[in-house]
């Protein structure tokens, strides 16, 4: 008989559900490494699968556990599918040079006359056989929290990908390069750093033109939008402030008509900042070009202020997201504090991930309700949120609520709008709440003072913290070396704290989402002290 199965990675990965057929295991798209149990883990309302339509990823093969070979198999199946895309693969007689990225070229004004430089002492360069380990923990029950397990013994089950850095061998020649810089989608911190170092590490490789695409993708095919010549001294300070020196949008020209454009332009070298939607875009570039058979390397810097990119440990922008959400939690809670019977609503970012929502609820220590996507709720009824409200005010004297924008979008009417990149345009539960709340308390007889924050663009539109602005700087410099190395149709990612270049499909074949059966969501439950609102 089928059984349906949870599963849940670490405590900051999407969940799942697949069929298990006797001693196969067969995972639908799921997340590498899944948990498989004999039966739900979670109650089936707190269970909500999320998932994009996959870009051409190729799902986890069946596993037939019966199979002798099954452990062996599925990680060579693991190694194929985060191989990553090689200029050599299409052009096999493609030259190689020693890198010129040494330390004897720092000066982007030296001319290559003489020759490359070049240091045989310097052992800073990257095996491209060096890997880092996706999954750290070893489980040994599945029953363990947070488990991660493939079969019921949770045999351990390397999972590798590839180290990122500089290489010893460089497969473009850097005075033949025009590299091209675009950002698209919403805005988030961190935007410029990643900018600014992509171009000085271009520099440092000894490359004079790169240019930055005006207003993201339609920057391509805008004629009125000229691209913009960049060096180290446009970029220099462009890092103190918020927003990105080019400019960002939704929408954009087709894939083609990009593509066009790169090779009228010149462009061999492409590093595309952005989501789940540029990164999609960047993959199918990447296979125009292969298709055109354009020598190009695109490389993708995964941009996402709800942390919704798979298998990183976290994407730029997103701690410092968190720390000005707090901001907006503590005035909320002033607010509520100083006020008779005072409600404050919070509403964070998180279209279907509420990571920003729960990490910013933990580090305040001020949120009395967390609300994201992923778990399900009920406003009204014995067990709803307002009911819950109403023990807080006659208990506390007030209450903070704090909700991702994504949750409860049941509640909302669906008015099936889009907005130019396709993206669902979401209702208001901010407002909602806000509304009903009002309601609620006037029908009951009991004053309460409600007030609304929506941040959103506040937190947006702010500069980078110092840990972020680190990430930046290691992503942008990695992603200018993946290029260089010879790489296409991959993105850089931290991951358990070591940086890596992944083929841009694994990371984008769903959104990643916080866990109801995390470690972390519980901590948060734990600080908010909150019901479960079913
Ligand atoms: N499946 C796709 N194929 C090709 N291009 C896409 C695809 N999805 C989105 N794009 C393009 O990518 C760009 C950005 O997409 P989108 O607006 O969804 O932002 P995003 O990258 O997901 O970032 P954010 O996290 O801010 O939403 C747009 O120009 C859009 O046209
Ligand atoms: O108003 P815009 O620019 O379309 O962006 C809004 C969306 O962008 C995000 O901040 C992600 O970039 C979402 O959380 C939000 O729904
Ligand atoms: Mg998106």
């Amino acid at each position: 008989m089928d059984t349906l199965i949870g599963a849940g990675v670490g405590s900051t990965t999407a969940v799942a559900v697949g069929v298990t057929h006797k001693n196969s295991v067969l995972l639908r798209s799921a997340p590498i490494g899944s948990l498989i149990l004999r039966k739900p883990i979670f109650p089936a309302n707190s269970l909500r699968i999320r998932r994009r339509p996959a870009a051409a990823v190729r799902a986890e093969a069946a596993i037939d556990l019966s199979d002798p070979d099954w452990k062996l198999k599925y990680e060579r199946d693991f190694e194929e599918r985060f191989n990553i895309p090689h200029i050599t693969d299409v052009f096999p007689d493609a030259e190689a040079i020693r890198s010129t990225f040494c330390l004897k070229m720092r000066s982007p004004t030296a001319e290559f006359s003489g020759g490359y430089p070049s240091d045989e002492e310097w052992h800073g360069y990257i095996n491209n056989k060096d890997r880092v380990l996706l999954k750290v923990i070893k489980y040994s029950s599945p029953t363990s929290a947070g488990a991660v397990c493939i079969d019921p013994d949770c045999t351990w089950i390397e999972q590798w990908v590839h180290r990122a850095g500089p290489r010893e061998k460089i497969y473009f020649r850097p005075e033949k390069v025009k590299a091209a810089i675009v950002t698209c989608g919403g805005l988030c911190p961190g935007l410029n750093d990643v900018i600014r170092h992509i171009v000085i590490t271009l520099e440092i490789y000894g490359v004079k033109n790169v240019v930055g695409i005006p207003f993201g993708y339609r920057g391509f095919s805008d004629k009125n939008l000229p691209e913009m010549p960049l060096s180290r001294k446009v970029v220099q300070n462009i890092h103190l402030s918020g927003g990105s020196l080019l400019g960002v949008s939704r929408g954009g020209p087709p894939v083609g008509e990009i593509v066009d454009s790169m090779e009228e332009r010149g462009i061999n070298m492409l590093f595309v900042l952005g989501g789940n939607g540029t990164h999609a875009g960047a993959n199918a570039i990447h296979n125009e070009c292969l298709k055109r058979r354009m020598k190009v390397a695109v490389v993708g810097v995964p941009k996402t202020i709800d942390n919704d990119i798979l298998h990183m440990d976290k994407t730029f922008g997103f701690d410092t997201a968190v720390e000005e959400a707090q901001r907006a939690i503590n005035s909320a809670y002033i607010e509520a504090h100083s006020a008779y019977h005072g409600i404050g609503v919070v509403k964070l970012m998180g279209r279907s991930s509420g990571f920003i929502a729960m990490q910013a609820s933990l580090a305040s220590g001020q949120v009395d309700i967390c609300l994201i996507p992923e778990v399900h709720f009920n406003l009204h009824g014995p067990h709803g949120v307002l009911k819950h409200l109403k023990y807080l005010i006659e208990t506390k004297g007030s209450a903070v609520i704090c909700v991702a924008e994504g949750a409860g979008q049941s509640f909302l009417e669906n008015t099936n709008a889009k907005d130019a990149s396709g993206n669902k345009v979401l209702g208001d539960i901010g407002v909602h709440i806000q509304q009903e709340t009002k309601k609620y308390f006037k029908e009951i007889g009991v004053s309460a003072d409600v007030k609304y924050i929506d941040p959103t663009y506040m937190i947006r539109a702010v500069r980078a913290n110092a840990s972020d602005g680190i990430l930046c700087t290691v992503l942008g410099q990695n992603a200018v070396h993946g290029a260089f190395a010879g790489y296409s149709g991959i993105t850089v990612g931290i991951i358990n704290t070591h940086y890596a270049y992944l083929p841009i499909p694994q990371v984008i074949a769903y959104a990643k989402s916080v866990d109801p059966n995390s470690r972390m969501w519980h901590r948060c439950l734990t600080s908010t002290g909150q019901p479960d609102f079913i």
